[in-house]
C-alpha cells in the first residue's frame, strides 16, 4: 500500500539515484530531427551531481560546451517495482524544479560512438534543484509552465502538458527494470531551446508559481 506522506523533503540528501528521461518533448524531437521515442529514453545521474541554490554551477574544465535544460523533477515517496500506470502516482511524494545540465560536447561524441552518457550528464553541479514541493501543492503535474533565462534573456519556454511520456508512464516503465526508492528523483526531460552557457552567466528558471531558481556560473 502506497504511503504518500513519507518525508522526502530532504530528497537531495537522502536520495539514492536520479533517473533522467531524454527527448521527452515533441518540439525537441523535431528540432533535433530524431525519431519519436517509442519508449522513455532513460539514463542515470549520480546524487553527487546535486546543487542547491546559493552555490555556483561549476563548469568542468574538461568540457567545451555545457547546456542548460529546465525540467520538472518528480520525487518518489514509496519503494515500488512493476507498478501500473494507473497506480504510479500513489508512489510520488512531491516535485521539484530542476536543471539537467548536460555537456553537449561529451554527449554528441558519445551518441555518435554508441558510448554511455555518464560523464556528460553526471559531473559535479550538473543537477541544480529547488526545494521539495509537496504532492498536494500541485493539482496536476501536466499543466506546469517551465521557463529559463540566461542573463535575463528568455531561452526556454515550455509546458509539462507537452511531455511525450507523462509522469505515470515514466514511473511504470522505469519500475519494470529497477526498484524506485523513497527520495529518488526523476527528471522528466526538457522542452526545446536548450543551449550552451558559459562562466560568468546567470541562469534563472521557474515552474508555474511553485518555484524559481537562480545560479551563477563559474569556471573550474
Ligand atoms: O540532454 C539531452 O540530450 C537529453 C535530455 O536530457 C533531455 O531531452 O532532457
Ligand atoms: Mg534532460
Amino acid at each position: 500500500m502506497a504511503v504518500r506522506n513519507q518525508d522526502t523533503a530532504n530528497f537531495m540528501r537522502d536520495g539514492k539515484k536520479i533517473v533522467g528521461v531524454a527527448l521527452n518533448y515533441m518540439d525537441v524531437v523535431k528540432a533535433r530531427n530524431v525519431p519519436v521515442p517509442k519508449e522513455p529514453l532513460v539514463f542515470l545521474k549520480p546524487t553527487s551531481s546535486y546543487l542547491r541554490e546559493g552555490h555556483p554551477i561549476i563548469l568542468p574544465k574538461v568540457f567545451s560546451k555545457v547546456a542548460y535544460e529546465v525540467e520538472l523533477g518528480v520525487v518518489i515517496g514509496t519503494r515500488c517495482k512493476n507498478v501500473t500506470k494507473q497506480d504510479a502516482m500513489k508512489y510520488v511524494s512531491g516535485y521539484c524544479l530542476a536543471l539537467d545540465l548536460t555537456a553537449q560536447c561529451n554527449l554528441t561524441a558519445a551518441r555518435a560512438a554508441g558510448q554511455p552518457w555518464t560523464l556528460g550528464k553526471g559531473f559535479d553541479t550538473s543537477t541544480p534543484v529547488s526545494k521539495f514541493i509537496p504532492f498536494d501543492d500541485v493539482d496536476d503535474p501536466h499543466t506546469l509552465p517551465l521557463w529559463l533565462k540566461v542573463n535575463g534573456e528568455v531561452k526556454q519556454k515550455g509546458c509539462t502538458a507537452d511531455l511525450i511520456f507523462k509522469v505515470p508512464d515514466i514511473i511504470s516503465y522505469v519500475s519494470k527494470f529497477m526498484t524506485l526508492e523513497p527520495n529518488d528523483l526523476i527528471l522528466t526531460g526538457t522542452p526545446n531551446g536548450s543551449d550552451a552557457f558559459k562562466a560568468g552567466d546567470e541562469i534563472e528558471c521557474g515552474m508555474a508559481e511553485l518555484a524559481t531558481l537562480k545560479f551563477q556560473v563559474c569556471g573550474e
